[in-house]
């Protein structure tokens, strides 16, 4: 049944839910900006993550005192609560790392010292501390699961370098670190995805930081969105062999399966993520001399293209680039978080300053005119 507004659009697709001032995705000619600045010029510009999660919660680009004092505020606040340390100590060990990553989010929430105060200025410290602390959650747990002891964060690294050393206990080689920092800014935000959009509908009730960010974790960890990064590796592993991936990829489609890390709701042409993560991808499997990842992609990417004229997306070269680094698969999506939350905050931040209440309709489409039977009688 119609409702008395507007007809149903499946997956909300092309509809506009918001104003926002921070992300444009031209789908058509494959362009992203951030507040006005082109994601090619911020990696073409050697920017660092740091700087464009001030862009994106400040709408500028930072001096360079600001952005000085900017990494010093986050970096300062990368060690964990101990309470949060102890809960991570205590989760099974197979535990999903997304699932661990939501509950410790949502849990460390009730020990920001800012809990309870919804002023702007609290609400961009509890920003600060997600986005230093993310990476610790997700680098601990790891560590704590291999049955090895947490690492102490060092204030003096970048964002990119400080993931590779709270995991391995040791900082990364430039190449690493720039690579890393690369994939941490064409991650950082993407206007009205899934995930943003959980943590504005959350945000849009008036709720706090913790509950939409919580939201937003859940909403990346679906293999549709975010963990498509890890399935797309895992499709990498299952077909093994380069002489096995034209064949496997052209019945796996004939069989009308979805090809993981390909399609978009918005790019119609190429996703400029996909142009730096391929190139990167290329570069890192050089660097360990096994470019046999890399190489079964290109092989997948031209059969889907031709077979379906469907595009890679930020997933597909992601992954092969990430396990080139040797990063362990199932800190794919998590390491998605870790970029995803500057924008998801800016979001946030953006909902706060001129909220309503986010509340679509639904088009009813069961019975009318049900006549209620008493219990004894059915
Ligand atoms: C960070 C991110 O979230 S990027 C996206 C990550 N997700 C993935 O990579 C998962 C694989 N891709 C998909 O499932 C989809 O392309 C999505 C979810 C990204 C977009 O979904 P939608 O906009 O709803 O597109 P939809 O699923 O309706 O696809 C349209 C058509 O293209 C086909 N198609 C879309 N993506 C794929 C794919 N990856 N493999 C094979 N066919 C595909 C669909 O089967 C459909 O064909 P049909 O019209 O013949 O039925
Ligand atoms: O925009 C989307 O729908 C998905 C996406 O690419 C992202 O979140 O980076």
């Amino acid at each position: 049944m119609a409702n008395e507004t507007t007809s149903f659009v499946a997956g909300l697709e092309d509809v506009v839910a918001n104003t926002s001032d921070i992300c444009f995705v031209d789908g058509k000619e494959g362009r992203l900006l951030y507040h006005g600045y082109d994601i090619h010029d911020l990696v073409n510009g050697k920017a660092s993550f740091e700087e464009v999660v001030y862009l994106l919660w400040h709408g500028t680009l930072p001096t360079r005192a600001e952005l000085n004092t900017f990494t010093r505020q986050i970096s300062e606040q990368r060690a964990l609560h101990p309470k949060v340390l102890a809960f991570l100590r205590e989760v099974p060990a197979d535990a999903n790392a997304m699932a661990v990553l939501r509950t410790a989010v949502s849990y460390a929430g009730l020990y920001d010292p800012d809990d309870g105060d919804e002023s702007r200025e609290a609400n961009v410290r509890k920003a600060t501390r997600l986005v230093a602390q993310i990476p610790t959650i997700v680098t601990t747990f790891e560590r704590i699961r291999q049955g090895l002891e947490p690492v102490q964060p060092d204030p003096e690294l970048s964002a990119a370098s400080s993931f590779f050393y709270l995991l391995r206990g040791e900082k990364p080689d430039e190449f690493t670190e720039r690579a890393f920092n690369i994939a941490l800014i064409l991650h950082a935000d993407h206007e009205l995805n899934a995930s943003t959009f959980s943590a504005r509908v959350t945000a849009g009730t008036l709720s706090d930081m913790y509950s939409a960010i919580t939201s937003a974790i859940g909403t990346l960890k679906g293999p549709l969105h975010g963990g498509a990064n890890e399935q797309v590796m895992r499709m990498l592993l299952e077909i093994g062999d380069l002489s096995k991936a034209k064949a496997w990829i052209t019945d796996a489609l004939a069989q009308k399966k979805k090809i993981m890390g390909f399609g978009h709701r918005v790019y119609r042409t190429e996703d400029p993520r996909a142009t730096h993560l391929r190139k990167l991808s290329k570069e890192a499997g050089e660097r360990i001399n096994e470019l046999k990842w890399y190489e079964m992609s290109q092989v997948i990417e031209g059969v889907v293209k031709e077979q379906k004229g469907l595009n890679p997306n930020v997933d597909f070269y992601s992954a092969s680039m990430y396990y080139a680094l040797g990063l362990p698969v199932h800190l794919f999506t998590p390491i998605f978080a870790c970029s995803r939350i500057s924008g998801w905050t800016a979001h946030v931040l953006e909902q706060f300053a001129n909220n309503r209440l986010i509340r679509p309709r639904a088009e009813y489409t069961g019975p009318t005119h049900a006549t209620y039977v008493p219990l004894d009688q059915r």
